[in-house]
């Protein structure tokens, strides 16, 4: 049968298993640096098959409109049926009416008074964050490898967000199992995704990485299981959630539960998506600002112009910005932007078609699969001249853009649902880590390589000076 896209250029492709031999035992890094490289061999679509799949690559602006803004083609595609075991089909995988009815239940929890009320848990995690961070620069004289710091922060706020949970001070053994699992799982699910006969349910369960895997969704499971589970308790007890042990910090649990009260959602969907925010929320904020801290090390004019723009909202206060004088931070909204205008979290996100639609002049037919590849879009020279320099101002200076040129957050009805949170997160603790130190690079432009992972992640570990204000 006809198929356009067998006119689309790509990498050869063989009987039966197209091209997947290219890709078959690459190392993580080797394949981001193999999918960069595509576009500028094959042009602005690309067509990869493999065994009976035909996956459209595409890079070109009105191209990723057509796709994102597609109002019925909101499947993800195969790469995401790997975290079903963890994730199930909670919002990030679920489709249909199911996600319609999900995103309906959940779009209230970021709210502008629900993230209001997050500002006081933002503000606690970022004052620690720089206590530790003082910690590590004293052991490493001067000198830090900030993901771990990072990763803690971003990990601790959003438990404590969606479940009002403490991870931080919480030394139980559950505790210490659950955030050990939360950050293993997604590398297990990584490596399972890039190594070929892992992908068999019968060999992955048997192998090691399979049983490992097993053990931390149990952990993952038992513990989400048991905070639901008191929480549910209380709930029913007062008949309304007991602000003495949530301080009104439980709005995702909260939200939930109210939900499950109405029948809109049961329990096993609430497990579900508590474990899709504890993911979507950690890993993405926290790659996010590590390449922020690498990028702004290497612009001490950056930090600068930070920090006057603090001063000049807070005064000689070093008490912390509030959400309104947050948003009066654009020189910060703009340094945000651009470090997710060249690390977007999400680098690239993949639709499986249910609908033959049109994109441009091809057809493209229902079973196909659409990767739309932001990381390369927005560093294309044609959108953003010196698509390598890092320069805040680019989203200062009026420039006129398309409106898809920069779609980190996704665009379209699966947008990114936490994307005010992402940046409230983001403001405050770059805020306070500029007020309290200078940072220098450990070698000025040096840029790491970058690894293709469930978010995007340097291929080694990045290190800051760090030199207390
Ligand atoms: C800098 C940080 C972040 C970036 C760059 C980011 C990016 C994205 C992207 C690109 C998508 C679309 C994914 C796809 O189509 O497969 C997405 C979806 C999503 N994000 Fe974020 N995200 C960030 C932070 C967050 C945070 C903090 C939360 C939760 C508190 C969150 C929750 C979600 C959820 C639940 C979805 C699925 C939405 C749906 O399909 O309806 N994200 N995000």
């Amino acid at each position: 049968e006809n198929n356009d896209l067998d006119r689309v250029p790509g990498p050869p492709k063989w009987p039966i298993i197209g091209s997947a031999l290219m890709f078959l035992g690459l190392p993580p890094s080797q394949m981001f640096d193999l999918v960069v490289e595509l576009p500028k061999k094959y042009g602005n679509r690309v067509v990869i098959t493999m065994l009976n799949r035909y996956i459209l690559n595409i890079y070109d602006v009105e191209d990723i409109e057509i796709v994102l803004s597609h109002s019925r083609n909101i499947k993800k595609n195969k790469p995401y049926d790997f975290l079903e075991p963890w994730l199930g089909t909670g919002l990030i995988v679920s489709t249909g009416s199911k996600w319609h009815r999900r995103r309906k239940i959940l779009t209230p929890t970021f709210h502008f008074d629900i993230l209001k009320s997050f500002m006081k848990v933002f503000e606690e995690k970022t004052k620690n964050l720089v206590v530790d961070l003082r910690r590590g620069i004293s052991e490493g004289s001067g000198v830090v490898d900030v993901m771990p710091f990072i990763s803690d922060f971003t990990l601790y706020t959003i438990c404590e967000t969606a479940m009002g949970i403490r991870l931080d001070s919480d030394k139980s053994e559950a505790t210490v199992k659950y955030k050990q699992a939360i950050m293993d799982i997604g590398e297990l699910v990584m490596k399972r995704l890039t190594t070929i006969w892992l992908r068999n349910d019968f060999i992955f369960s048997l192998h090691p990485t399979g049983k490992k895997f097993a053990k931390c969704l149990e952990s993952v499971h038992s513990f989400a299981d048991n905070v639901i589970i008191e929480r549910k308790k209380s709930y029913e007890k007062d008949g309304e959630i007991s602000s003495s042990t949530s301080k009104r910090r439980l709005a995702l649990l909260d939200l939930l539960l109210e939900a499950e009260r109405k029948g809109e959602i049961d329990l096993e969907g609430i497990r579900e998506e508590v474990n899709n925010f504890m993911f979507a929320g950690h890993d993405t904020t926290a790659t996010a600002l590590t390449f922020g801290l690498m990028l702004l090390a290497d612009h001490e004019d950056v930090q600068e112009r930070i920090l006057e723009e603090c001063t000049s909202i807070l005064g000689d206060s070093d008490r912390s910005p509030n959400m309104s004088e947050l948003g009066e931070m654009k020189y910060l909204e703009a340094v945000i932007k651009e470090i997710l205008r060249l690390y977007p979290s999400g680098p690239f996100i993949g639709r499986k078609i249910t609908e033959d639609f049109m994109l441009g002049d091809i057809k493209i037919k229902k079973g196909c699969e659409v990767v739309v590849h932001i990381y390369e879009m927005q560093r294309r020279e044609d959108l953003y001249p010196e698509p390598e320099v890092f320069r805040p101002e680019r989203f200062l200076d009026g420039e006129s853009r398309h409106p898809y040129a920069y779609v980190p957050f996704s665009a379209g009805l699966r947008n990114c649902i936490g994307q005010r949170f992402a940046k409230l997160e983001m403001k405050m603790a770059i805020c306070e880590i500029i007020r309290n130190f200078r940072l220098g690079p450990m070698k000025k432009g040096a840029r790491p390589a970058l690894k293709a992972d469930l978010v995007l992640r340097p291929n080694e570990s990045i290190f800051v000076k760090f030199v207390e204000r």
